[in-house]
């Protein structure tokens, strides 16, 4: 860069919240303008819908209720992808008490919150609004925040109590976490600790990332997140009563409907790596609406920053070669990050 020359910053966006507060706005930007509507071709085959683990199954020290969940397990894993986790322990204020601390945040002034803006994909506090602003053509009706729990704890310090309820969710969160590894091990015919040790979850990456979509005056050309899967092994999702979740099946989208308390779990792209593509991570997005502000949670988990995902080797056999190169988790991340936020990204870059 010559002497003298500013540097480049990125291009500060206002927050959706604010846009969405402002009592002038009856329709959207054109930088938020999609031409497709996404609410169009949902299924709602209430026949076919998400399939629900019983956690208290799974941990049960009766053999065959075990076997059972697990089964349950694999014909999630490996039909959907996503399952609600029911009877899985964590209290039902604890969940609360996330949610609210998150919009606690993002009640925060926007000068509050620039403190945390503009930073790289591995700060380990950061918020903005819609997904990668230097990159995303259009923008996403959206706000983010992500904070980094694990393996190093980092304490955000508003709103008051936003740091006590994200360390004991995390927590919490994590155990329910091992126990569906453990599952999900066994249902791959791996021993119940293999995923934990070959992944190195001691020292995993855990990431809380909380998502604000206000009301929105035209939904039907805006779209909340684009269709994508998430990096990682397993997302734990907790939200509002606001819907807009929907999932990918059998190449038609379904809204997810929550069972409530339960915990809403995905595959992410390294598990799908990890068992050689026997369990795939799955496309989903979240559209708008004109009323109301639907807010989720999700607890992404990974491997540690340092570890190598490559498949598993007891899973590879003459007729199901390697499907995936290995890969650094750290540098999946970053990569993640030079690409657009969309579909698989991450797995295009690996698969043989
Ligand atoms: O808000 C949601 O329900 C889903 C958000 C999501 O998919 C993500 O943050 O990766
Ligand atoms: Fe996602």
């Amino acid at each position: 860069m010559a002497p003298g020359t500013p540097e480049l910053q990125p291009p500060k966006f206002p927050s959706v919240k604010s846009l969405s507060e402002s009592s002038a706005l009856t329709s959207i930007p054109s930088s938020y303008t999609f031409t497709t509507d996404p609410n169009q071709h949902i299924a709602s085959d209430p026949q076919d819908s998400i399939p629900v683990i019983d956690f208290s199954l799974l941990t049960s020290g009766n053999p065959d209720q075990r076997s059972k969940a697990i089964q349950d397990l694999h014909r999630a894993c490996e039909k959907w992808g996503f399952f609600m986790v029911i009877n899985h322990g964590v209290a039902e204020s604890l969940m609360k008490g996330m949610i609210e601390a998150c919009r606690g945040f993002f009640d925060l002034t926007e000068e509050e919150k620039g403190e945390f803006e503009g930073k790289p994909v591995l700060a380990p506090i950061r918020c903005g609004t819609s997904s990668n602003t230097s990159l995303d053509k259009i923008l996403f009706w959206r706000d983010f925040l992500k904070v980094f729990l694990h393996p190093q704890f980092h304490s955000l310090n508003k709103p008051p109590g936003f740091s006590e309820v994200s360390l004991e969710y995390s927590q919490r969160i994590k155990k329910v976490v091992e126990e569906l590894l453990k599952g999900i091990s066994k249902s791959l015919g791996l021993e119940e600790w293999y995923i934990d040790k070959a992944m190195n979850m001691s020292s995993g990456l855990q990431v809380l990332v909380a998502n604000l979509y206000p009301p929105c005056p035209q939904p039907e050309h805006a779209m909340g997140l684009p269709p994508h899967s998430d990096y990682g092994l397993l997302t734990v999702l907790t939200q509002n009563e606001v819907g807009g979740l929907q999932v990918q099946h059998q190449g038609k989208w379904f809204n997810v409907n929550l069972i409530p308390n339960s915990l809403l779990v995905n595959i992410g792209d390294h598990l799908e790596v990890l068992s050689n593509g026997k369990y795939k991570s799955v496309l989903h997005r979240v559209v708008v609406n004109r009323k109301a502000t639907r807010l989720s949670v999700l607890i992404t988990n990974g491997p540690s920053l340092d570890t190598v995902v490559a498949p598993a080797p007891e899973l590879i056999d003459e007729s199901h070669p390697p499907a995936y190169f290995g890969m650094k988790f750290q540098e999946t991340l970053t990569l993640s990050q030079t690409n657009k936020h969309h579909e698989k990204s991450i797995l295009d870059q690996v698969r043989i």
